[in-house]
């Protein structure tokens, strides 16, 4: 199988361009869970398919690390639209991808040599409904600052949907964050039906956040680029970030810079590049 490795601020996935490469479907959780190996695989936090689409220029596909398909993948879509744009998918600087979480719209910036560092993505409009994230226990419209009981603590969360589920905690030192302790409970809790990613934030000033994240199906991960649009959301409904204004996001692996558009459409731009290229031998090709 052909691949490609990229990588979207250290949140790497390994991609396969489904126009060329015909995978089975039943095969897919497994062939996630497979590459994303460090010792037996190529190491990655998933997998993402590119391929066509009825409803829009082409179709990303994400399956996380344990093998479960995942909605959206803010840091994979900026990827999907670089590799669509280098390799002639598409011929124009904007594009329409199809994910399960809906379509969004991304744009490349070619540099002199027409190779893209830097996308814009619209990501649509965030979902704050509690059924809509999914979470249960909820008698607001909206989820911000509701109280959770974890381990037996109780925490504030904001939870809010990027066509896929995000919890969102603030904190005071990012540093102290409890990202393994807590990331994994919240992950599994009982209030989330179809589990949830799981974000940290340390509000900096209205414009700038520090961010660190514990992924559903993939743990801890360097990036979230759904998570960083969940995080500025949510901290435009605490009143910490102000609508329409660009907030700059630190996430480990770099910068990530969203706003929240007063049409309520959250736009996220950042970089994308490409690790390497190769050819993978399914285990049960290998002797
Ligand atoms: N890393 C991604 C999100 C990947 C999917 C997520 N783990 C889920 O299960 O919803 C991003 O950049 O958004």
């Amino acid at each position: 199988m052909k691949f490609t490795k990229m990588h979207g601020l250290g949140n790497q996935y390994i991609f396969v361009n489904e126009f060329e490469e015909v995978l089975k479907e039943e095969e897919l959780p497994s062939l996630a869970i497979e590459v994303a190996d460090i010792f037996t695989g190529i190491g990655s936090d998933g997998l993402i398919l590119i391929g066509p689409s009825h409803v829009a220029d082409l179709r990303m596909r994400i399956f996380n690390k344990d093998g479960s398909e995942a909605k959206n993948c803010g840091n994979g879509l900026r990827c999907v639209a670089k590799y669509a744009y280098e390799n002639g998918l598409i011929t124009t600087g904007n594009m329409s991808i199809e994910t399960l979480g809906g379509n969004v719209h991304a744009t490349v910036h070619p540099d002199s040599n027409n190779k893209i560092e830097l996308i814009t993505v619209d990501m649509g409009i965030p979902r704050l409904k509690p059924e809509e994230v999914p979470v249960t226990g909820v008698s607001e419209t909206k989820v911000i600052g509701e109280k959770i009981e974890v381990a037996g603590q109780e925490y504030e969360m904001t939870a809010v949907s990027m066509g896929n589920p995000h919890a969102v905690f603030f904190v005071n030192d990012i540093e102290k964050a409890p990202l393994t302790a807590l990331g994994p409970k919240v992950e599994k809790h009982k209030r989330f039906p179809e589990s949830v990613n799981v974000e940290f934030i340390e509000v900096v000033s209205r414009d700038e956040m520090h961010f660190r994240v514990w992924e559903r199906g993939s743990g801890v991960t360097q990036a979230c680029g759904t998570g960083a649009c969940a995080a500025v959301v949510a901290s435009v409904l605490n009143d910490f970030s102000d609508k329409g204004e660009e907030v700059c996001v630190h996430l480990a692996g770099g910068d990530l810079y969203i706003t929240w558009n007063v049409n309520d459409h959250i736009w996220m731009k950042g970089p994308a590049e490409t690790i390497c290229e190769g050819t993978y031998f399914r285990k049960q090709e290998r002797n």
